[in-house]
C-alpha cells in the first residue's frame, strides 16, 4: 500500500513520474514490435498478449501527453476485439499490422514535440486532517501515482492500492470513495466474470465506487453499474470532469436528512408512516388541519409531502391544485397513500404530474425510497436553478439571496459573526488571451471545485459572474476567514495547469469583511466593502488576501 503524501516534493516526483513514463514506453513499443512480429507468424499465442499490451497504452498514453498515441493504441485494440469476436464466429485471426509499429512511433515522435494535454498537476501541498480519503485501486503503478498527485490537488488524500487484492491491508474507517480501475486484478475470477467479482469484493466495503478504464463502451459503463460502481470515468482521466463528480457525490451523501410532511387524517396507517420515516433519518413534520396548510409548508418547506387521497374535507388533488397555485411550491412531489376504489379520485390526483399513488398496505421501504427519490430529484432540478453550471457554485442572483437571507438570520440572530468574501482570478484575460477561452473555463471550473472541496456545507459559496466569486462564511470571524481564504489562494497558486505543453498556474487576490465590524451594513454595503478590500488587493500587487477597512 502506498500513501500518496509521502513524498512531500510534489513538483520532482510529478517531472520524475514523467521521465519514468517516457522510459516506459520505449520499452513498450520494443515489446509491441516483437508481439506484433510474432503476430505474423504465430497469431494465436500473440494476440492476447498484443491485446493486453495495446490496452496498457491506450489507459495510460493521454494521461501524460502521449493522445495521438493513446488513441492510436485504442484504435488497435478495438481492431484486435473484432477480430477476436470473428475468430469465435468463424475461426479466422486475420489482421494486418505490417504498419502499426511505425505509426505507433510516428505518433510518438508527433506527441514528444508538442505534449497537447489539459492537464493539472501540483507542485506543493499543505497537509489538512479532514481530507476526504480516496482509495485509488490501480495496477499502473505510475498512473496511480500521477492520478493520486491530481487529486491531492483539490485536497483529497489519497491512497493507492497496487490489486484488488490488496483491499485486506485496508483497516479503520472505510474511505470516502473507492476509485477503481475495473481490470485492477490478476485473479482470473475478474476475467471470467468482472461483475460478479467486484460485487463480491465492494460488497462489504460500505462505500461508494467510481470505476476507471480505457473502454469506452455500453458494456463498460453497464458493466461498472452493475458491479455497483456510481459512475464509470475513461482513461486518460479528466481531471476536472472527475473532481467534480467526487465532490458532487460526496456532498450528497453528507446532505441534510429529507424533510417530509405528513398531512394526517382519522386513519391510523398514515401515523406509522412517520414512525418508519424517522428510523430512516428523515425529519419529519406532521400537520394534522389541512387548513393550515399554507402556514405549515412555510415554516417547514417540505421537500416532500405524504397524504391520504381524501385527508379530510378536502381531496388530496385539491390541495396539490392549490399547491400548484403558488410558485415556490408548484414542484413539491406528492405521495398518495390509497386504499380507495374511486377511480375517478384516483385518476383526478394521478393526473398532476409530481404526484405519486401508493396501494395500501404500505410497504415501508417503498415508502422510504419513494420519498428519498423525490427530494434527490427535487433537490437536482433546485440546484440546476441556482447553480452556475461550469463551477457548480450558486449564480449571481442566488449567492445574492443567500446572503440577504443569510443577514436577516443574524438580525434574529445578534451574537453570530459571518464573513463575506469576494474574490477573484488575477489576470484572467491574459489566461483567455494566451491559452484560449475553453482554457479559462478549465482554470475557473478549477476554482469552482476548489471551493466546494476546502468549504464546509453551511457556508454559501457563488460565482459572482465571470472570474469573480462571492463567499459568504457562516459562524466565522473576520481572521478566521482571512486563515482558510490564504490558505485558499496558496492551494490554488499551487496548481499547475498544461496547456498545449505549456506549464502555467494562476493566482486570486481576495477581500473579506466581517458582519460585527459593521453590524448596520445590510448586506450590499458589506459586499461593497469586501469589493473595496478585494481591489486594494490588486492594487497592492495581488495575489494577497486583505481585509476591509474604514
Ligand atoms: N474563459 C472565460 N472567460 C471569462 C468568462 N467570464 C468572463 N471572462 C473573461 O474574464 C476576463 C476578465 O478580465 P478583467 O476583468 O480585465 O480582469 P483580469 O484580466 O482578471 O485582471 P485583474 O482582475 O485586474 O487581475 C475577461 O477577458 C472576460 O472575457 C468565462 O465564463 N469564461
Amino acid at each position: 500500500m502506498v500513501d500518496s503524501r509521502s513524498t512531500d516534493d510534489f513538483a520532482d516526483r510529478l517531472e520524475a513520474l514523467r521521465v519514468a513514463y517516457r522510459k516506459r514506453l520505449d520499452a513498450e513499443l520494443k515489446e509491441l514490435g516483437q508481439l506484433i512480429k510474432g503476430h505474423a507468424t504465430e497469431p494465436k499465442e500473440s494476440l492476447l498478449r498484443l491485446h493486453a499490451q495495446l490496452h496498457k497504452l491506450a489507459g495510460s498514453a493521454g494521461t501524460f501527453g502521449y493522445e495521438q498515441l493513446g488513441r492510436i493504441a485504442r484504435q488497435y485494440e478495438q481492431s484486435l476485439n473484432s477480430v477476436q469476436a470473428n475468430a469465435a464466429d468463424h475461426g479466422a485471426l486475420n489482421v494486418d499490422t505490417s504498419d502499426w509499429l511505425v505509426c505507433l512511433y510516428a505518433a510518438l515522435k508527433d506527441d514528444d514535440s508538442r505534449s497537447a494535454s489539459q492537464s493539472i498537476s501540483i507542485k506543493q501541498k499543505k497537509q489538512r486532517t479532514d481530507e476526504p480519503h480516496i482509495v485509488l485501486i490501480e495496477r499502473d503503478s505510475i498512473l496511480a501515482d500521477y492520478t493520486a498527485q491530481q487529486l491531492e490537488s483539490f485536497g483529497f488524500h489519497v491512497t493507492c492500492l497496487h490489486d484488488a487484492d490488496d483491499l485486506q491491508q485496508l483497516s479503520g474507517e472505510p474511505p470516502d470513495l473507492f476509485l477503481v480501475d475495473h481490470r485492477a486484478s490478476e485473479s482470473p475470477e475478474i476475467k471470467q466474470n468482472s461483475v460478479a467479482y467486484w460485487q463480491q469484493r465492494l460488497r462489504h466495503l460500505n462505500c461508494p465506487v467510481f470505476f476507471i478504464g480505457a473502454e469506452e463502451s455500453f458494456q463498460a459503463r453497464l458493466n461498472a453499474l452493475r458491479s455497483h460502481g456510481s459512475g464509470y470515468f475513461v482513461k486518460p482521466l479528466n481531471t476536472i470532469e472527475l473532481t467534480k463528480q467526487i465532490v458532487q457525490l460526496l456532498t450528497a451523501k453528507d446532505a441534510d436528512p429529507e424533510r417530509v410532511m405528513i398531512v394526517e387524517d382519522d386513519s391510523s396507517d398514515i401515523g406509522t408512516c412517520r414512525v418508519a420515516l424517522e428510523k430512516a433519518g428523515m425529519n419529519v413534520w406532521v400537520l394534522d388541519r389541512p387548513t393550515e396548510l399554507f402556514t405549515a409548508v412555510s415554516s417547514f418547506d417540505p421537500e416532500v409531502i405524504v397524504m391520504n387521497l381524501r385527508p379530510g374535507d378536502v381531496t388530496g388533488a385539491e390541495l396539490c391544485a392549490l399547491l400548484g397555485q403558488m410558485e415556490r411550491w408548484a414542484h413539491t412531489p406528492i405521495l398518495y397513500l390509497s386504499e380507495d376504489t374511486n377511480t375517478e379520485l384516483r385518476q383526478q390526483t394521478m393526473l398532476s404530474s409530481n404526484c405519486t399513488v401508493i396501494d395500501k398496505p404500505i410497504v415501508d421501504e417503498l415508502l422510504i425510497g419513494l420519498c428519498r427519490m423525490r427530494v434527490q430529484k427535487l433537490r437536482q432540478f433546485e440546484a440546476s436553478r441556482n447553480q452556475d453550471g461550469l463551477t457548480g457554485l450558486l449564480k449571481h442572483a442566488s449567492i445574492k439571496d443567500a446572503l440577504q437571507t443569510h443577514w436577516e438570520h443574524v438580525q434574529r440572530h445578534p451574537n453570530t459573526h459571518f464573513s463575506v468574501v469576494m474574490l477573484d482570478i488575477d489576470h484572467f484575460k491574459r489566461v483567455n488571451d494566451t491559452y484560449g477561452h475553453a482554457v479559462g473555463d478549465i482554470v475557473i471550473a478549477a476554482v469552482g471545485t476548489l471551493l466546494r472541496q476546502r468549504f464546509r456545507r453551511v457556508d454559501k459559496l457563488g460565482r459572482y459572474g465571470g472570474e469573480e466569486f462571492t463567499l459568504v462564511l457562516v459562524d466565522c470571524t473576520a481572521s478566521d476567514a482571512l486563515r482558510m481564504v490564504e490558505e485558499l489562494r496558496e492551494a490554488f497558486a499551487s496548481i499547475q495547469f498544461t496547456a498545449n505543453g505549456i506549464e502555467f498556474s494562476c493566482t486570486i487576490s481576495a477581500g473579506i469583511v466581517d458582519n460585527k465590524a459593521y453590524p448596520s451594513d445590510p448586506p450590499h454595503a458589506l459586499l461593497e466593502r469586501a469589493d473595496k478590500a478585494l481591489y486594494s488587493a490588486k492594487h497592492n500587487g495581488r495575489n494577497q488576501v486583505k481585509l476591509a477597512e474604514d
